[in-house]
Parts: structure tokens; C-alpha cells; sequence
């Protein structure tokens, strides 16, 4: 496992000063975590970065990708409604076969659930982020922010069938999904390839979906060993069934889909050109413009520059568990495989966990190795 450069203990301290300001509580979390709640979680395109561990008997386990859903967790058996909570320690992440990043690394970072003003929260959380990561000498940051809520507001402009929508909401940051759809190739004309399965699980919500096939193969007496997981099955089953009765998107709408994605500017230029590409459901999608010029100016508010600010409508992470914005401090001498910093909002997780009551969920992280202008990863 690649181990990251150390920094010196002064960088490190100015890296955390800014995290221990935050009013968060400090926390350890498991660096066992259940593998498949993880997959459930992030999708399964996180299964390659993930250490799995085996031990005798008991479920599959992973080395702790992040420590957010790890949080969440802990936060949920805590029993108490609102918290925030810090966090230093090691992650681990296999790399891609071709990178030499590390891949085991240090991670400071808060996740607050809190019921207050999530735009306000939102801009906080990126403004410590921020703070945490300058903190380390760099002096080529940018803070790329995105929002995967933005997408599904724009989406709600359109007036498109709901199923066609919803499809559509969900290929944000999967591009090769994305790409079929925006070309028309996503909805298969043939019914031959209908599955009774699909058809039967298409009316569920997902998560009832997967409840059902698992109840399916206890009755049956299988045990999935390993491969998808029932979560990941229902999905692809509901998916199959809904493009046959969705349609597709017209070549008009297709085009506004690709100028939305295609925005990537300072923040107000990016909020004037989504704003002029609204389809005719167009108030959703104001709402949510005006929470960004709200959140860009507590940002700014907060001490984050506003010329190192770029709004991208296509950004999207890897974590599955964001619903929100999103962003990352990124280094123009480390690349965009590399972030310093990273956060956003993940409103729906606690209740993906089994929280019965909901207050909002948002966190950041910074990794000083990367963040240290001396040497880093
Ligand atoms: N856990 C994320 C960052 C984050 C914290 N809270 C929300 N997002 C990461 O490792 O990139």
C-alpha cells in the first residue's frame, strides 16, 4: 500500500487550525467498515477502489474509503438529532492501476447534521475547506463547485414524463448512461428484451425493490456470495423496465441538456447561462439559482476569493452519496486526479442508513499531504 509523504507538524497544524474552530466534537470512526452498505452507498463503480477485507466468518468488510458514511453511521446509534463532528485520520483508497497516488492518506475533516439554513451551512463548509486547504502555502487553488440537485432542477424545467426524468436525473456523473441518452440509443424500440422481473419490481421504490429480491432468495435459500448487490440488482431492473415505458428525450431537449452540462464559468456567468436555458417549469430551477447566489456570497463572505471560484454544471464525484452541491479544492500543479480539499451535501444518507427523522447532512475534508505546498503527495 503507497504511503503518503509526511509533512512537518507546524504545516499540519495551520492545515487544522481552521477545522478546530468549526465547533465540531471530535470523533474516531471504525476503519473496518461493511462492505456492502459501502457498495450499497457509493455504487459499484466504487468496488474497485475499495481494500476488502475477509476475516472468518462475518460479513465482508472494507478499509474505510472516507470517513462520512462512517460518521453518519456513528451519528445515527448517538440517538442525537443534530451533531457535528471532526474527524483526523487515515483513509485508504486503492489506486488506479496507472497512478502512483497514495493510497493511504491522512484526512481531516468535519460532517455536520444540522436542521439550520443549509445554504448558509453549504457556504460555511466550503469556506473551512477552503481555509484549511490555503492553509498549506499553495498559491494555485480553485475551488470547483457543482450540484447534483441543479441537475434535477434543470431536468424539472424540461416538462419531460416523470419516469424520463427520473432516468435522466440519475445519469448524472455515470457518463457512458448519459451519453446514451443524450443520443437517443438509451430506450430500446424492441419490447422482446422485457423482463417479467423488471416489469413486476418497475411500480417499487428502489429500496422496496431490493427488499423483495431479497426476500425472493431467502425463500429460494440463496446466498449471494460476493457479485451485485440486491440494491444494485433493483436498480438496474426498475432502470430496465422504466426505459421501455419512459421514451426519449427529443433532439431539442437533448441540445439544452448538453448547453446546461456544458456550462463551466465564474459562478455568476455559469448562474446567468443555466438561468437562460430553463425549460418551461422554470421555478424550481430559479429557486435553486437564487440559493447559489446566496451560498457563492457566504463563500465569499467566509474568505474564499471569488476569482477562484468556478461553477461547473457537469462536476459529480465518485461518492454516491452526495444529493446536493458539491465541490473540491483543486491544485493546478497536483491535476484534477489529485484534490486537496473536497465536501457537499448528502441530505438523503442518514435516511439510506435507517435515520427516521431527517435533519440536513453536510461535510467537507482536507488532506494535508496534498494540501502542504512544501513537498505533498
Ligand atoms: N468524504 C469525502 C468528502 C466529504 C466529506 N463530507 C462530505 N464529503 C471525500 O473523502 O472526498
Amino acid at each position: 500500500m503507497r504511503l503518503e509523504r509526511s509533512i512537518p507538524a507546524e504545516a499540519l497544524d495551520a492545515i487544522r487550525a481552521p477545522f478546530l474552530l468549526a465547533g465540531a466534537a471530535p470523533v474516531d470512526a471504525p476503519v473496518l467498515q461493511p462492505l456492502g452498505l459501502l457498495l450499497d452507498l457509493a455504487g459499484e463503480a466504487m468496488r474497485s477502489r475499495l481494500f476488502v477485507v475477509s476475516g472468518d466468518g462475518g460479513d465482508e468488510a472494507c478499509l474505510r474509503p472516507d470517513f462520512t458514511v462512517a460518521v453518519a453511521r456513528q451519528h445515527l446509534t448517538s440517538g442525537a438529532r443534530a451533531g457535528r463532528y471532526l474527524y483526523e485520520g487515515k483513509a485508504f483508497r486503492v489506486a488506479p492501476r496507472s497512478s502512483d497516488r497514495a493510497e493511504e492518506f491522512l484526512q481531516i475533516g468535519v460532517e455536520a447534521f444540522e436542521a439550520a439554513d443549509p445554504v448558509a451551512a453549504d457556504a460555511e463548509i466550503a469556506a473551512l475547506a477552503w481555509a484549511g486547504a490555503a492553509a498549506g502555502g499553495r498559491d494555485d487553488l480553485t475551488l470547483l463547485l457543482g450540484d447534483v440537485g441543479l441537475f434535477a432542477a434543470f431536468v424539472d424545467s424540461l416538462d419531460l414524463t416523470p419516469p424520463l426524468g427520473a432516468r435522466l436525473k440519475r445519469t448524472f456523473s455515470r457518463p457512458r448512461q448519459l451519453k446514451a441518452e443524450l443520443e437517443g440509443d438509451a430506450a430500446p424500440v424492441a419490447t422482446t428484451e422485457r423482463s417479467r422481473i423488471a416489469a413486476l419490481l418497475a411500480g417499487l421504490p428502489e429500496a422496496e425493490a431490493a427488499a423483495v429480491l431479497q426476500e425472493l432468495w431467502s425463500l429460494a435459500g440463496i446466498e449471494p456470495v460476493g457479485g451485485r448487490r440486491p440494491a444494485e440488482i433493483a436498480h438496474r431492473l426498475v432502470e430496465k423496465a422504466e426505459v421501455v415505458r419512459a421514451g426519449r428525450l427529443s433532439q431539442a431537449e437533448a441540445d439544452k441538456v448538453r448547453a446546461f452540462l456544458a456550462v463551466s464559468d465564474a459562478p455568476d456567468a455559469a448562474l446567468d447561462a443555466i438561468a437562460a436555458l430553463a425549460g418551461p417549469n422554470r421555478a424550481p430551477l430559479d429557486v435553486a439559482i437564487e440559493g447559489w447566489r446566496r451560498r457563492l456570497a457566504g463563500m465569499i463572505a467566509g474568505g474564499v476569493p471569488a476569482e477562484r471560484l468556478v461553477l461547473n454544471a457537469a462536476f459529480g464525484r465518485a461518492f454516491g452519496y452526495y444529493d446536493g452541491y458539491l465541490f473540491e479544492v483543486r491544485s493546478a500543479a497536483l491535476g484534477e486526479e489529485r484534490p486537496v480539499a473536497a465536501g457537499g451535501r448528502y441530505d438523503g444518507l442518514p435516511a439510506r442508513l435507517g435515520a427516521e427523522t431527517t435533519t440536513g447532512a453536510v461535510g467537507c475534508m482536507v488532506r494535508p499531504a496534498r494540501a502542504y505546498a512544501g513537498g505533498g503527495e
